[in-house]
């Protein structure tokens, strides 16, 4: 008798930066290496992209998508780029998995990709990013929710580059610093680096606009931790994550990746966990 043969999964990413050069160092070690091939890399400047994986080519339209018989499309490479690669990535892929979370709270953003993925019967996936918690928090959803909580607090470093830089002087802080309070939506809006996760707490919750985040600058800290609470029908959940920045850029963390790694083992592996 023949054992079935699974085909390996075929790969698009969509940046090739700290963490989709992480997923791809993480994946050719795991044990779904030989189950999946990086098909083709979505860049700016193929000029400058280096180490690409044997198989992968350099696209830099979207449309060079087409007739590349992707199971997957996976972004990492910021928010402008959700718009840009995916409608094309829903039509050509069996799912398009986005880490720049961000770029949803832009409603006719979300509602166009939702409906080109229904027309083409894809998925627009979002992944769990750098959180924990998010597997509750969506199936709590299922009953009412009162109220979603959650704190992003990282090292003055991370917030380099951010308008944090003109609400709190990141360089002189002896204490942890709050300098936002206020909707996920705009926390994504205006810290499109840093907040991403609190777009995917709020699509895992109540929404964009009733989920409450704050923003804080710790220099007692070297991790980027996120505190997520939220109480409803289904009782309490608090939960607090302490992720190791990457090494390639301190904004994100491992588990943005690590959390891709997943995804994408659960696709080809006989047990999803
Ligand atoms: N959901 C989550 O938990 C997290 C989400 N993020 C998001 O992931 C993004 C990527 O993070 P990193 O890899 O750390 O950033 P990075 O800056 O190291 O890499 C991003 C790469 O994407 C490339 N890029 C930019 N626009 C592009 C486009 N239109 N097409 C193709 N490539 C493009 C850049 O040239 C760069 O090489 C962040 O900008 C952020 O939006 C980051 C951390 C956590
Ligand atoms: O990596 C993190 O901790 C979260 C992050 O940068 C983001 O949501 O953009």
């Amino acid at each position: 008798m023949t054992a079935r043969r699974r085909k390996p999964l075929r790969i698009g990413l969509i940046g090739w930066g700290a963490i989709n050069r992480h997923v791809v160092r993480l994946l050719s070690r795991s044990v779904v290496a030989e189950a999946v091939s990086i098909v083709a890399i979505g860049v700016r400047s193929p000029e400058r992209a280096q180490d690409i994986p044997a198989d992968a080519s350099l696209l830099t339209d979207p449309q060079q998508l087409a007739g590349l018989d992707l199971d997957i499309v996976a972004e990492a490479a910021g928010q402008p780029a959700v718009a840009l690669w995916g409608e094309s990535a829903l039509r050509q892929a069996g799912a398009f998995a986005v880490t720049s979370a961000g770029a949803l709270a832009d409603t006719a953003l979300l509602e166009r990709l939702m409906s080109v993925a229904e027309a083409a019967g894809s998925q627009l996936v979002v992944t769990s990013g750098a959180l924990a918690g998010i597997d509750a928090l969506a199936a709590a959803s299922a009953l009412p929710l009162d109220e979603v909580v959650h704190a992003i607090v990282k090292p003055p470093a991370a917030w380099r580059g951010t308008p944090a830089e003109r609400l709190v002087p990141l360089d002189a802080l002896t204490a942890p610093a709050s300098f936002f309070i206020g909707s996920a939506r705009e926390a994504a809006r205006r810290f499109p680096q840093n907040a991403n996760v609190a777009v995917i707490s709020a699509l895992a919750g109540i929404g964009l606009d009733r989920t409450r985040v704050e923003l804080i600058a710790d220099p007692g800290i070297a991790e980027n931790c996120h505190r997520l609470s939220a109480h409803g029908a289904f009782g309490r959940l608090s939960v607090t994550i302490e992720n190791r920045p990457l090494a390639d850029n301190p904004k994100s963390s491992e588990m943005a990746a690590l959390s891709l790694v997943r995804m994408i083992s659960n696709s080809v592996s006989p047990l999803c966990r």
